[in-house]
């Protein structure tokens, strides 16, 4: 069981084994030092051993830890958020489903996993900048306990399938993204923050695919079908993640309209710090734009020089998506693009059948924009190169995966040494960096295919966060990048999150959603639109037989 540490320096020291907070000013109540803590403006995380500790009572002794300064945040389908409600921290919480026993070791462990696996791998693909590792802390039980009761009514009811730990007393302590990242003390300024889940922006290239619908269109677009027809959500967006991966501003636009039209899971906007749209479920209300329109007027148009009505809400929708597209063809790694070369991009098309954008242009026999592409120093850029470790696709990748399967029956105390649950550490990165795609028919070969695959898995279900902050027209921007609107500007920031590295047993259960979901699109849509062009075709010929009569 990880020690709980004595009074420290104060300075924060990320990595440590599942740090307890006790003595820990960046993470006691009293103001945090310039610059410590997990995020610089500070703190909160009171100091205290996991124990049960004295009843519930009004303020922030030491060791006291107080579930009424934090709220909910925001959860998937792994973990639950809860931020601090002054200072720009968050506590990431492991959910199980109910009754699932795990050991507190085992859950140190796992969350231990997940800052190593950012730190020594995601920090070298994405870059210093876009990264935050946090760092594994151990709660007071009772605090726990009593967090989770209060936020239960918050939950989504579609999430609550699954419930909080609160038996091993860890969490991830991070730095809350939603706020703009400040060097000092969180400034009080309202802030806007918009998350983005993009998902996989590639088509793919794969020999070893057998599905020829699968190499004209996204796994994204094919998916929407299937979704809408289980019941997860209620209409298929007309979001494409190629448009978005695109670098073209057209297509990216078009992109971020499509998600404001639907948001589905794939995006969410923050003021300062609450949520303001974005479903929480399949049952949320229809997207309403000109409520959020209200929501972003004083951050787009501060000197309400705009009329309210349709054309404000159009106005100011624009602006945001200008703004958005900007500040994601940023490039703060200043063109360093990350440690992978994975040649010039994808290799698949560049456009989706399935996009409307690519539809409309076609109905109206144009190309598509040349695809000006992504600055390589761009988060999207380097997330999509990490995507593309996904190299032989599933349907390459499965046999290899039962090879490894086959090889560790027989070994099973090899799993160790094979690091599929870790250490993530240099020398699991170090062996990621291996692209050969020529099967020598061993065991290390299928390993490395493996990692690279869980990895390109988790690039590919991770979220942007750009949080946005209005600042004074002469602010300089060495400190923070900025960006301009029409009438504003912004200091921004853009980070990414939710880098857990997919586990090794879901690729069994990847491999047979990723035959549901091309089975189903191709029974229903692809058949469809054949019908209908044979439809077209047959009308045609009638039309030949009419001459030939007359
Ligand atoms: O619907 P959610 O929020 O539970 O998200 C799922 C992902 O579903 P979605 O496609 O709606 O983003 C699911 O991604 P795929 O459906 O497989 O594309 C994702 O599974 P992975 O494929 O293993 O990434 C699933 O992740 P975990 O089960 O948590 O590993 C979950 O994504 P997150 O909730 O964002 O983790
Ligand atoms: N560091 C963070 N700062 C602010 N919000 C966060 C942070 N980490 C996660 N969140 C919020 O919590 C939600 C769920 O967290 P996430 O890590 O995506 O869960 P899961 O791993 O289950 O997908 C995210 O969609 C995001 O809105």
């Amino acid at each position: 069981m990880a020690a709980t540490v004595g009074v420290a320096s104060g300075d924060y020291e990320p990595g440590s084994r599942g740090r307890g907070v006790e003595g820990r000013p960046w993470l006691t109540g009293a103001p945090p030092p310039d610059g410590g803590g997990c995020c610089p403006g500070g703190p909160a995380v009171s100091s205290s051993r996991p124990r049960e500790a004295p009843g519930p009572h009004r303020g922030m002794d030491e060791g006291k830890m107080d579930e009424n300064e934090w709220g909910y945040h925001g959860e998937g389908n792994k973990s639950l958020v809860v931020a601090h409600a002054q200072r720009c921290v968050v506590l990431r919480f492991l959910k199980f489903p109910p009754n699932r026993k795990k050991a507190s070791e085992e859950i140190f462990q796992h969350l231990q996993n997940i800052v190593d696996f950012s730190k020594n791998v995601m920090k070298e693909f994405l870059g210093e900048n876009y990264v935050h590792c946090g760092e594994v802390v151990q709660l007071p039980l009772d605090f726990v306990k009593q967090l989770c009761l209060k936020i239960q009514s918050e939950r989504p009811e579609s999430r609550c399938d699954k419930d909080l730990d609160t038996l091993s007393g860890y969490a991830l302590c991070l730095p809350n993204l939603a706020r703009l990242q400040t060097y000092r003390f969180v400034e009080h300024r309202p802030i806007l923050c918009v998350e983005i889940k993009p998902k996989c922006g590639f088509i793919p290239f794969s020999g070893d695919v057998t599905h020829e619908v699968k190499h004209k269109v996204c796994r994204y677009c094919m998916h929407q079908h299937l979704k809408v027809a289980t019941g997860k959500w209620k209409q298929i967006s007309k979001y494409c993640p190629l448009d978005l991966y695109s670098g073209n501003k057209q297509r990216m636009h078009f992109a971020l309209k499509s998600l404001l039209q639907e948001a589905q899971n794939n995006l969410k906007i923050f003021k300062n710090g609450e949520l303001i749209y974005g479903c929480k479920d399949a049952r949320s209300p229809v997207a309403d734009w000109s409520e959020l329109a209200h929501h972003l007027k004083p951050f787009f148009f501060p000197s309400n020089g705009l009329a309210g009505g349709p054309h404000c809400t159009g106005a100011v929708i624009r602006e945001l998506v200008r703004v958005i597209t900007r500040v994601l063809l940023s490039d703060s790694e200043k063109g360093r693009a990350g440690a992978l070369r994975l040649g010039p991009g994808p290799q698949g098309p560049r456009v989706c059948e399935a996009s409307p954008f690519g539809r409309s242009l076609r109905h109206q026999g144009k190309s598509a924009p040349e695809c000006s592409g992504l600055p390589k120093g761009c988060l999207l850029y380097k997330t999509l190169q990490v995507q593309m470790l996904d190299l032989l696709d599933i349907e390459g990748l499965y046999p290899l995966y039962r090879r490894v399967e086959r090889y560790l029956e027989e070994f099973p105390e090899e799993r160790k040494t094979l690091q599929i649950d870790g250490p993530y550490d240099e020398a699991f990165y170090q062996k990621l960096l291996d692209l050969s795609t020529e099967d020598d028919g061993t065991v290390a070969f299928a390993l490395t295919k493996v990692q690279q695959y869980r990895v390109a898995m988790t690039a590919k279900d991770c979220s942007v966060m750009i949080a946005l902050s209005p600042c004074l027209q002469d602010a300089s921007s060495e400190q923070r990048p900025v960006v301009a609107s029409s009438r504003s500007r912004f200091a921004f920031s853009v980070s990414v999150l939710d880098l857990d590295l997919k586990p090794y047993e879901s690729i069994p259960h990847q491999y047979k959603l990723d035959g549901k979901i091309v089975n189903y699109y191709s029974k229903t849509v692809h058949a469809k639109d054949a019908a209908v062009m044979s439809a077209r075709f047959k009308e045609s010929e009638d039309c030949t037989l009419v001459l030939h009569q007359v």
